[in-house]
């Protein structure tokens, strides 16, 4: 078997696409469109491909976004005081700050002051609870944004076994609650779990987010899997690749995403449709 790909490009477009009718109609009947903060604290250079991809994708949904770029060395004190401002900004829907922040900078107590409800990264205590509860509002990037790949399977997950490779606040423990909603058998593993070889041999998907190149081997795929590879990590040479050996994968898996292509595009076309919600949320 050769699996199907999961075409992060064609699918994200389709997505922006969606929130860019949504955003004309809202303004055509005479409501302002959606506005987005991003912050970027400081000059990683991966994340300041991110965030303007980010930005790029704003402009393709017609959504505003006001850029803050601040310097490394900025203070927890002045960033937590820029997310109070746009807190109280009405004419803010949400706010994004680009993680990771640099180390003197406590992400958590950043992540809890900005408003629940304008929490487009679905970061926040509130939203994650809400996930928890069975009655999500804003929903993690990532995780919803690999929800919607396995839509476009066409294969209902209900009762299937799904294995989390990474317990990451970003994407393995939000990817959890996901999967549960969904009513998928959900396993999260870590580095401490045994046998992480015969899990993923078991899991009719598999959701790889460890930020290890080539972790997961392509033999322990189950056939017919479904292989959805959340990682990107940079080699030497330049070129980036995913958590997942994807040329052994993909000749064992029914479905599999690339990298680059696949979920890292889909977190940032999620991030428009999560910004479009909040927006809807506070105004109708
Ligand atoms: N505030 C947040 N910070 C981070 C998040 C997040 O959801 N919110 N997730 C990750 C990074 N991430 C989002 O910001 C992200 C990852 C990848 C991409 C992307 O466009 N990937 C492309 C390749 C881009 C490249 O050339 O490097 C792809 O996969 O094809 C966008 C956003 C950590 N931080
Ligand atoms: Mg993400």
């Amino acid at each position: 078997m050769t699996a199907q790909i999961l075409d992060g490009k064609v699918i994200s477009a389709e997505i922006v696409s969606d929130v860019r009718a949504k955003v004309d109609a809202r303004v055509a009947s005479g409501l302002r469109a959606p506005a987005l903060a991003v912050i970027l604290v400081g000059a990683d250079p991966a994340s300041q491909v991110y965030v303007g991809n980010k930005k790029r994708q704003c402009a393709n949904a017609g959504i505003r976004s006001v850029d803050i770029d601040l310097p490394a060395d900025t203070s927890e004190a002045d960033l937590l005081a820029l997310v109070t401002k746009f807190n109280q900004d009405d004419e803010i829907d949400g706010i994004l700050v680009q993680l990771p922040l640099p180390k003197h900078i406590n992400a958590e107590k950043v992540i809890e002051l900005i408003d629940p409800v304008k929490d487009v990264d679905g970061f926040h205590p509130y939203n994650i609870g809400r996930l928890a509860l069975k009655m999500p509002l804003l929903r993690p990037c990532t995780p919803r944004g690999v929800m919607t790949l396995l839509e476009r399977t066409g294969i209902d997950i209900v009762g299937k076994d799904a294995v989390i490779v990474g317990a990451s606040n970003i994407v393995g423990r939000p990817q959890a609650l996901e999967l549960l909603l969904a009513r998928a058998t959900v396993t999260i593993c870590h580095s401490k779990t045994q046998n992480l070889e015969s899990k993923v041999r078991g899991a009719d998907i598999v959701v790889a987010g460890v930020g290890i190149p080539n972790f997961v081997k392509g033999d322990w795929i189950k056939a017919g899997a479904i292989v959805i590879d959340v990682g990107i990590n940079r080699l030497e040479n330049g070129k980036l690749c995913g958590d997942v050996e994807f040329d052994l994968a993909k000749e064992k898996a029914a479905w599999i995403t690339p990298v680059p292509g696949g979920v890292g595009l889909m977190t940032v076309a999620t991030l428009m449709q999560n910004t479009f919600d909040a927006c809807v949320n506070r105004k109708g």
